[in-house]
């Protein structure tokens, strides 16, 4: 298994170029489920995930081709025809492994009039429900049947009606699935405390491309009027507002100044105004967001919650940063109920971090040190690359499958900006 090696103390310097979105990405690719035209997707993130969904969508009858990308290109066009789906079933293997598996059931039942999608069961980060894209479903009109750990969903007389629903919590997931499965029902659908992150305005964006009719992108609700059919289109993923962030906790941490070409501060506002309230110094371009390291970081109060609130992804990494802040600093996680699993990696690196059920306390401490360190999901990987980039010595680490389901050529982008950073295999 590869490991990442990093030798810590250089600010980072230059220009990074931010990717499509993972999470865009993977709510964009099961649309092209819902049409026998061709879905072209631009600026679709290079990831481990993005070619498990491609897996996914291939099993289930589809073609996927990457169009005319060089090797030293980030992104890439996938073209996606389902034309005909010769299956109807996300088997348990994948799922399990990819979380946005979940996310082909409202397509596949819209199309089918029948879905047969694994459970997801758990995962790192906490226990993961699915009853809220299920409930939704079935106010839509679809009849549910559990069973040996799948969910089988069928739309009476082969399309679903279409009907309202309130979520009682705002779920970023559920709202997709329901809006997926809703924009062909033969009727009007309406979600109300529908989750607004802007990777649902894409996907809201996407399917209005595609022929779809929805009321309210953008806000708490949203009014789908169902379409006997959508058509193809082309569509280009909005840029990943979790890595342009990423990379801002790493500059700020190692006292530099980076440039965030592509990033959309219009996305980032939580993200921005956390930084901003840690002394960065943040600088509104065309095209691109400029960040600047203070000489000392102050110390943060931070709640995660859905959009516009801080989000949950960026959690771990605000976490790595505050590690060195001038002072201490709040994280309360509202959103999974096991988000921590970095502070004891940080804390081998010499980080000083107290967790009280969902809120840790992070004192700042004047030096880290680098050394051998592994996480438990990407996120939590991410915040210990950013501490490596920051501790004097070696920080080497592991699991990096986990940082390849949702960085692009992290190490490659981190070296052009002079970071010491290479990745290693076992052997
Ligand atoms: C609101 C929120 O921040 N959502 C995050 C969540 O999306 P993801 O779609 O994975 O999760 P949800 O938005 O659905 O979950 C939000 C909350 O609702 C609960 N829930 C969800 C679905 C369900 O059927 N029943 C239920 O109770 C969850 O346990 C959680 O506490 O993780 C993604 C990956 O880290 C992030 O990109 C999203 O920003
Ligand atoms: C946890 C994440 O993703 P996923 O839902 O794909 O596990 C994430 O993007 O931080």
């Amino acid at each position: 298994m590869d490991r990442i090696v990093i030798r810590g103390g250089n600010p980072l310097k230059g220009r990074i170029f931010i990717s499509g979105a993972k999470n865009s990405a993977l709510t964009l690719m099961p649309c092209a489920l819902l049409t026998d035209e061709p879905l072209t997707l631009r600026n679709l993130p290079r990831l481990a995930d993005v070619d498990g969904f491609g897996h996914l969508l291939n099993q289930l009858g589809a073609s996927t081709a990457i169009e005319g990308t060089r090797p030293e290109d980030f992104g890439r066009v996938m073209t996606i025809r389902a034309g005909q789906l010769t299956s109807s079933e996300a088997p348990y293997d994948i799922v399990r492994k990819m979380r946005a598996s979940i996310l082909v059931l409202g397509p596949i039942l819209a199309r089918k009039g029948e879905a047969r999608v694994s459970l997801p069961g758990g995962c790192a980060i906490g226990n993961r429900p699915i009853d809220l894209h299920l409930k939704a479903l079935e106010a839509l009109g679809a009849e549910l049947e559990m069973s040996a750990g799948y969910v089988t969903a069928r739309a009476p007389g082969g399309r679903l009606p279409g009907g309202r629903f309130r979520f009682p919590v705002v779920s970023v997931g559920a709202t997709e699935n329901a809006l997926m499965a809703a924009a062909t029902a033969r009727g009007t659908s309406v979600l109300e405390n529908a989750a607004r992150e802007p990777e649902i305005v894409d996907l809201c964006r996407l399917l209005v491309a595609m022929g779809a009719s929805i009321d309210g992108i953008g806000t708490e609700t949203l009014t789908i009027e169902g379409r006997d059919r959508l058509h193809g289109a082309t569509y280009a993923v909005m840029p990943d507002r979790i890595e342009a962030g990423s990379y801002a906790c790493a500059a700020a941490i190692t006292g530099g100044q980076v440039e965030l070409v592509g990033a959309d501060a219009a996305d980032m506002a939580a993200t921005l105004s956390a930084l901003a309230d840690a002394g960065v110094v943040i600088e509104l371009k065309k095209g691109s967001i400029g960040i600047s390291a203070p000489d000392t970081l102050r110390p943060l109060t931070l709640s995660t919650a859905p959009f516009p609130g801080f989000a949950t992804d960026m959690q771990a990494q605000f976490m790595a940063m505050l590690t060195k802040a001038d002072g201490a600093s709040m994280l309360t996680e509202t959103i999974f109920e096991n988000r921590y699993m970095h502070v004891p990696e940080l804390a081998r690196m010499g980080a000083d971090i107290a967790v009280s059920g969902r809120s840790a306390v992070v004192r700042g401490v004047d030096k880290l040190a680098g050394a051998p360190v592994m996480a438990t999901d990407l996120r939590a990987s991410m915040s210990l690359i950013i501490a490596g980039l920051a501790a004097e010595g070696e920080t080497s680490v592991s699991r990096v499958y986990h940082l390849d389901r949702g960085y692009e050529r992290l190490e490659e982008k981190l070296s052009a900006v002079g970071a010491d950073i290479e990745r290693l295999g076992d052997g």
